[in-house]
């Protein structure tokens, strides 16, 4: 390829740098090959991580990774990984700017805050059964993919952006918002890691080029922009007579120096929440019921016990769905959720983090100072150490005193289940995801007996940071008590 300037000019320098560029040309690829070469002799003699084991072409190029990434199959990729060199670390650090970020927003996360939105929640909860009674009537195989997505997107809108966004209501991926995320999960999962290699996807001109392809997006911060703009010109007392919700909290928020979040500090907390709060939870509720409907057994005995409470309510609960705080209380939903959650964390890949000032020593290697080290939830989670031979299984009953572990063995589970990351990273909406995920599926299985569309294929799932389930159909039925209660 010859190396042609793009922009012309004049003069000597031009031309000298034009002669420069053009007699060190035939040296730019042995120079290349040449660095490669020595880097990967430092990875191979030197370099301070070297000893620790791992897949032999992973030593000499990213690439590897990139190319396992790509293919969507992380989720088995690192559990083989994990079986064959049986060696898993990590460790968190906390900087003063994270921890103020974080502070800021923690009364929007906070359970109080999330129970007094329960109702908004459940709303959006009718909505679905609405719209699954429906296909329930007609015989009509709900996909799941859709449904918990669509349910997890509407509450994030609802709570944190101004409204729910729609998709419920029109049973529609609105303005393609779900696609966009994942594609950009996709991209950021694959190169983002490497740095500089973003430039790739995240520069004027590719965003110009992204821009016109998928202007739906825009759209759609034009939307947020919208919600944000109307909250803010709120009158004071219709403001006094409403509820708070977590954008309120969002508003209120202050800037490090005192005065009060710029509008765009707000939209950043809604984004963060549309990004990091909607597929994760959509991925909980189907973990859990997949979960469930593959194991009918189970299903039946999470209905009974759902059906008790329901049975149970006080005087003045009668006619009204489930509340959260009565679902959290019931023993086989609990141990449900939790192993499901357990065996298919959401987030797959790594959770990133640098070795301390000093350097760290773990499982007898040394780990020098600002090295960044990382670790898969779901190898986590599969820690024989910590979970038993069975831990590749599903025993819900591991988490249930006196039945399957003891109270000792079931802290020391909570512990290390890191389905929702660990020290003061730890996931921030972790209090939604379980009201959500908690209510959805005390509703669910009061509601229908479900069956797998597809019993040979029940649901495929694909990892782009976040693991998936797609193609997850269900064949519904009403119960009569449903019904009949309507
Ligand atoms: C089942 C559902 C969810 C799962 C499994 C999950 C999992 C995680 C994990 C593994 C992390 C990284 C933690 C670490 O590095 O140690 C994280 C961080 C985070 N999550 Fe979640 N999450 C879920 C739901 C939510 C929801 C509903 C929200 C917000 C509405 C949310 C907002 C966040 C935010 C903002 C962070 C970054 C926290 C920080 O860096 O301080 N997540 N989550």
């Amino acid at each position: 390829m010859a190396l042609e300037p793009l922009f012309l000019d004049s003069g000597l320098a031009y031309s000298q740098s034009v002669q420069f560029l053009r007699s060190v040309q035939p040296y730019l690829p042995a120079v290349l090959v040449g660095a490669w070469v020595l880097s990967c002799l430092y990875s191979v003699f030197l370099h301070p991580l070297r000893n620790i084991p791992g897949p032999y072409l992973a030593k000499f190029t990213e690439a590897w990774r990139t190319y396992k990434y790509a293919r969507g199959k992380w989720h088995e990729d690192i559990l083989t990984l994990h079986r064959k060199y049986d060696f898993m670390f990590f460790h968190s650090i906390d900087t003063t700017e994270h921890a103020f970020l974080r502070k800021r927003v923690s009364a929007a996360f906070s359970m109080s805050t999330v129970l007094s939105l329960e109702p908004e929640i459940q709303e959006v909860q009718d909505a679905v059964w609405a719209q699954l009674d429906n296909a329930a009537h007609n015989g009509r195989q709900v996909d799941m993919h859709e449904w918990a997505s669509y349910f997890a997107f509407d509450v994030v809108g609802k709570l944190a952006l101004g409204a729910p966004i729609g998709f419920v209501k029109q049973a529609t991926d609105v303005m393609d918002i779900i696609k966009s995320i994942h594609i950009g999960f996709y991209q950021m999962g694959n190169v983002g890691y490497i740095p500089g290699q973003m430039l790739w996807v995240y520069n004027p001109i590719t965003q110009f080029i992204q821009s016109l392809l998928s202007s739906d997006f825009a759209k759609f911060h034009m939307w947020n922009r919208e919600q944000l703009a109307k909250r803010l010109a709120e009158p004071a007392e219709e403001r006094a007579t409403r509820k708070r919700d977590m954008l309120d909290h969002f508003i209120s928020m202050k800037e490090p120096d005192g005065s009060p979040a710029t509008q765009g500090s707000i939209l950043i907390e809604g984004g963060n929440i549309i990004g990091a709060g909607a597929d994760t939870t959509s991925i909980g509720i189907r973990t859990v019921l997949a979960q469930l409907v593959l194991h009918q057994e189970d299903y039946l005995r999470v209905q009974k016990e759902v059906d008790q409470a329901y049975a149970q309510r006080t005087a003045e609960d009668a006619g009204k769905r489930l509340q959260y705080l009565a679902t959290e209380k019931l023993p086989y939903l609990t141990a449900c959720v939790k192993e499901a959650l357990r065996l298919h964390p959401s987030i797959v890949w790594q959770l990133p983090r640098e070795a301390p000032a000093n350097g760290i020593e773990i499982a007898g290697h040394y780990v020098p100072p600002s090295a960044t080290i990382s670790m898969s939830p779901l190898a986590q989670n599969r820690d024989r150490g910590v979970f038993g031979p069975s831990a590749d299984e599903w025993r819900p009953a591991r988490w249930m005193p006196a039945q399957g572990s003891t109270d000792a063995e079931i802290k020391q589970m909570e512990k290390y289940n890191v389905t929702f990351g660990y020290g003061p990273r730890v996931c921030v909406g972790k209090n939604l995801a379980t009201v959500e995920i908690y209510k959805f599926i005390a509703d669910f299985v009061h509601r229908y007996n479900a069956r797998f569309g597809n019993p040979y294929r029940p649901y495929v799932v694909k990892s782009q940071w976040f693991s998936y389930q797609a193609d997850m159909f269900l064949q519904l039925e009403l119960r009569d008590t449903v019904s009949k209660q309507a």
